[in-house]
């Protein structure tokens, strides 16, 4: 019998197909993973922004779980835009369902500094969804909200990835440094140390969907088999190509590229 890695992802959409659930497939599918994916919320928005946003219901959003969980296996499911604090919970029933590795990107608010989140849904978030993760991946305004602590220097990313470690009960803490100046930089707490995977910064706009395609490949990696350290390690990799061969499309910030780390590809387009 073959073995085929199965990696699902529970998330929103982007129809112009750079970030959310169409950017988690594609990464997926390029790291030769069987992607499934369920829908919270029909997201309009493109390059240059959100225009409207449609919350599935509740009972199609249990339906859809239970189309995976009573058919089809899951080695590891990663979560992208919850935005209400109702789909947070009837995603945190059903996950310890499931039997395998969770990855937390904690959407909030998109690159074009729209909300993509309710606030009244972060004390869930806080309380019962990240209990239930083996890695969660916020952005440094995501850490802030999470822990409540301003972040501004190197040292706060660290103290910032094991508080959410230690305080909300995360599996691991990966704070990513996107949004800071300078190298781009990531600190991991996976419970015991700190782990920094650096990459240089590249000089360019189209960053649309960055933190969905990094989670995703994560998911990916550790659906098979790899450790924590190295999931992480070949992500932070895959992301950074796909951020340096990334698309000049649209009137904003442009999509990565998820074909980057093929080497015939990657020559062809630059
Ligand atoms: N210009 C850049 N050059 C190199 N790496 C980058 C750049 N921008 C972001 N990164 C890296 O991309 C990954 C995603 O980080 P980022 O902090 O942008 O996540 P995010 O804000 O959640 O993403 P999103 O844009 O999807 O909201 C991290 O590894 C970060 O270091
Ligand atoms: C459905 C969905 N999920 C996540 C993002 C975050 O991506 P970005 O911050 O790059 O806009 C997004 N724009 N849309």
């Amino acid at each position: 019998m073959n073995h085929v890695t199965c990696a699902l992802t529970i998330a929103g959409t982007d129809p112009s197909g750079g970030a959310g659930i169409q950017a988690d497939l594609k990464t997926f599918q390029e790291l030769k993973c069987y992607g499934m994916s369920v829908i919270t919320s029909a997201v309009a928005q493109n390059t240059t922004g959100v225009k409207d946003i449609h919350h599935l219901p509740l009972d199609f959003l249990e339906k859809q779980l239970q189309s995976i969980s009573e058919d089809m296996p899951v080695h590891a499911l990663k979560t992208g835009m919850i935005a209400q604090k109702d789909m947070m919970k009837v995603i945190a029933e059903w996950i310890p369902e499931i039997n395998a590795y969770y990855v937390m990107d904690p959407v909030m608010i998109s690159q074009s500094g729209d909300s993509l989140s309710e606030e009244e849904s972060r004390e869930v978030l806080r309380k019962q969804l990240l209990p239930l993760t083996s890695l969660v991946t916020p952005n440094i305004p995501e850490a802030e909200e999470i822990t409540g602590k301003r972040i501004e220097t190197e040292e706060d990313m660290k103290e910032a990835a094991e508080a959410i470690v230690k305080n909300f009960g995360a599996g691991a803490a990966l704070v990513k440094g996107g949004h800071r100046a300078g190298a781009a930089i990531d600190y991991l707490f996976d419970g015991n140390e700190i782990h920094a995977f650096e990459s240089e910064r590249i000089q360019t706009e189209n960053t649309h969907g960055t933190g969905c395609t990094y989670s995703a490949a994560i998911t990916a990696y550790l659906a098979q088999g790899l450790s924590l350290v190295e999931a992480v390690k070949q992500a932070k990799y895959f992301v950074t190509e796909a951020i340096r061969y990334s698309f000049d499309l649209g009137h904003g910030s442009g999509p990565t590229n998820h074909f980057a780390t093929r080497e015939e590809v990657s020559n062809k387009w630059i």
